[in-house]
């Protein structure tokens, strides 16, 4: 079997498109499609994958015609088929971002079946436009709205060895004493600002537990200064500009302090780590908020919006959490109990079986 599997733009679409690539690759191969220097074909590159590059043209106007959308993605799509066209290929599989939109123009065009990942609780650009013309859509949570035999809620597929470490994470309870601060694939100065007030008030109360922060890129120098002109004296924080082995940070966390991105919540929920999320107030159809709610539901966490965090309040929330050694408990038959990456290569290699 030879598959296509395309997803760039944040880690929040270009690791799931890995971990589905590493499972389809215990069943053929995979070829994987990006934009020439972007992040996803340098992640992509540094897990050895099959890389090939198309250009791409952002969702901007929601284009209604695929044939118009086809049109401002030429170059991308002549380069996809190509791509389609060089081996026979068995499937194509978009993990959203603008670099899966020439694949999935391509892989209509080229007859080859199309299958879509939708991450969040909110159903996104591309996959609102593309989802008819899909065989199938899996869901990384429940989505409003959204029903039929076309649709599966999988959860969303993490990286085998970011799964495996959680899923030990999860059963070698109590967890371990860390704190961690995320801020999703691009670090959020919100958090980072966060990161700093926490810790010079749980210094102040003497409190040692073990704090990480990773702060993105852009933010690192500003947050390693203004941790130094701190001067604590208990807390003694490990500053990260961008952590390339996730599993080695949330090995060592009980609870985390994060944006509300549908993989970092997942994979929080996966490992059992209890999630303070306070969602991008400015994520499209308020998706962030939508999915920290859903995790609240199931007890694995709590939902603080920005706009009214309260620190008192918000600081209680994580120092009880902290005291807490157990973490959350998983419930029975949640979707984060099982592996979303194995049931979604399942399910592709099953239907294109049949064909
Ligand atoms: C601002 C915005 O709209 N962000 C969106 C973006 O999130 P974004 O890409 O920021 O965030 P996610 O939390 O979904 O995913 C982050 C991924 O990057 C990994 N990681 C992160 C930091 C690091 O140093 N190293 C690392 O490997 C995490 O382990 C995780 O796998 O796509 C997500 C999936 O559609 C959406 O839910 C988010 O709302």
């Amino acid at each position: 079997m030879h598959y296509v599997v395309a997803g760039g733009g944040t880690g929040g679409h270009i690791y799931p498109a890995v971990a589905i690539a590493e499972r389809l690759l215990d069943r053929g191969t995979v070829t994987m499609l990006a934009r020439a220097g972007s992040m996803e074909e340098r992640v992509f590159l540094s897990q050895g994958l099959d890389v090939r590059t198309v250009c791409s043209a952002p969702l901007l106007y929601t284009p209604r015609s695929l044939w118009r959308l086809a049109h401002a993605t030429r170059g991308g799509v002549r380069a996809a088929r190509h791509v389609m066209t060089d081996a026979h290929v068995d499937a194509f599989v978009g993990t959203g971002g603008y670099v899966s939109v020439p694949g999935i123009v391509a892989a209509q065009m080229s007859g080859v079946p199309i299958y879509l990942l939708e991450q969040n609780t909110v159903m996104g650009r591309a996959n609102r436009l593309f989802s008819r013309r899909a065989r199938h859509v899996f869901l990384g949570f429940p989505v409003e709205g959204v029903s039929g035999s076309r649709f599966t809620v999988t959860g969303n597929p993490l990286r085998r060895k970011v799964y495996t470490a959680l899923t030990e994470c999860r059963l070698s309870r109590p967890l371990r004493p860390g704190l961690l601060f995320i801020g999703g694939s691009g670090g959020a100065s919100f958090v980072n600002n966060l990161f700093l007030r926490t810790i010079r008030e749980l210094d102040s109360r003497g409190r040692e537990v073990p704090v990480t922060v990773v702060t993105g890129t852009d933010d690192y120098a500003r947050i390693r200064d203004a941790v130094d002109e701190l001067s604590l004296r208990h807390v003694n924080p490990v500053v990260v500009s961008y952590e390339e082995h996730m599993e080695r940070l949330y090995e060592h966390a009980r609870v985390a302090v994060t944006r509300g991105g549908a993989l970092a919540l997942t994979e929080l929920a996966v490992g059992g780590i209890y999630a303070v999320v306070i969602p991008y107030p400015f994520a499209v159809g308020w998706h962030q908020s939508k999915n920290a709610a859903y995790l609240e539901s199931l007890g694995l966490g709590i939902r603080i919006e920005q706009q009214s965090l309260l620190f008192d309040r918000y600081l209680s929330i994580v120092e009880k959490a902290l005291d807490d050694e157990a973490g959350p408990a998983l419930p029975a038959s949640s979707i984060f109990g099982s592996d979303a990456g194995d049931a979604i290569m399942r399910t592709i290699e099953e239907e294109c079986s049949h064909d």
